[in-house]
């Protein structure tokens, strides 16, 4: 988790949000290098946070819960839950994840968090905009899939996820361009990718930078000067990057 000062007048001594670097793999290896652990930074964190509300926004996979190659047992440790609901109780926390809002509530069982799924699609209520996500895609894709060994669609309410951590290295390709060949002249879907799973999601923007921001609002600290950010990797990813993939 990293760390953020929020419209504030001391911007200048906190280190910039960077976007993944063109000369590694998404800019996962230099990614600590910007934006050190705040575990490993905790004494500046600290000192930035006086006289501050600290507010905290949380991805799911991969940062409260290991990345495993079933995504259905994707858990959280009991002391990870407990870090969680401790933290919730001093400052106002967020999980906002890609997955569908009561999937992640039922991985976190934890009730003094806000939820936000479907990469901030559904916060709570769904946004009026998303009526619901047209299913015939889900078909279609699935359909697809099917006959790549060890593809799987997850159905994350909002939007789809087409894991590829389980299928041969060899067919990854054969199975990216199945799947934009679907979604590629529809617009009103875009597709973004993540670790391993494609992401086939309705074409409004949002993302959960905005999400963020939303429930900044919602607990009233739109325009607040004296807020320290805290959020996980992905988080600050997608406010400047949402790892869309670009047809040809
Ligand atoms: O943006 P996120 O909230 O991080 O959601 C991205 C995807 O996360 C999950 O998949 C990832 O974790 C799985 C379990 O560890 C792993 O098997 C998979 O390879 C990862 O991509 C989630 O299952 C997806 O629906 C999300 O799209």
């Amino acid at each position: 988790m990293g760390f953020q000062l929020s419209h504030c007048s001391k911007q200048k001594k906190v280190k910039p949000f960077y976007g993944p670097d063109k000369d590694d793999d998404n800019g996962y290896a230099s990614w600590p290098v910007k934006h050190p652990s705040a575990l490993e930074t905790f004494d500046s964190i600290s000192k930035e946070a006086k006289g501050k509300k600290v507010v905290v926004f949380l991805d799911y996979d991969g940062t409260l819960s290991p990345i495993v190659e079933d995504p259905d047992k994707a858990f959280m440790s009991s002391e990870m839950r407990m870090a969680v609901r401790e933290v919730a109780k001093y400052f106002p926390t967020s999980i906002i994840s890609g997955r569908s809002r009561e999937k992640v509530k039922e991985f976190v069982q934890v009730t003094n968090v806000y939820y936000g799924g479907s990469h901030g699609l559904d916060i709570l209520a769904p946004l009026r905009a998303v009526k619901s996500f047209d299913k015939k895609i889900s078909i279609e894709v699935e359909d697809t899939i099917t006959e790549i060994q060890g593809a799987r669609l997850e159905d994350n309410k909002f939007c789809i996820s087409v894991h590829y951590r389980q299928v041969p290295p060899k067919d990854h390709d054969y199975l990216k361009e199945k799947v934009i060949s679907l979604v590629e002249n529809r617009p009103e879907f875009r597709l973004t990718e993540g670790k391993m799973v494609l992401e086939v999601r309705p074409s409004i923007l949002r993302n959960k930078g905005d999400a963020l921001n939303y429930l900044l609002d919602t607990l009233g600290f739109k325009d607040a000067k004296d807020v320290l950010l805290c959020t996980s990797e992905m988080i600050e990813r997608t406010k400047m990057h949402s790892g869309l993939i670009h047809f040809p």
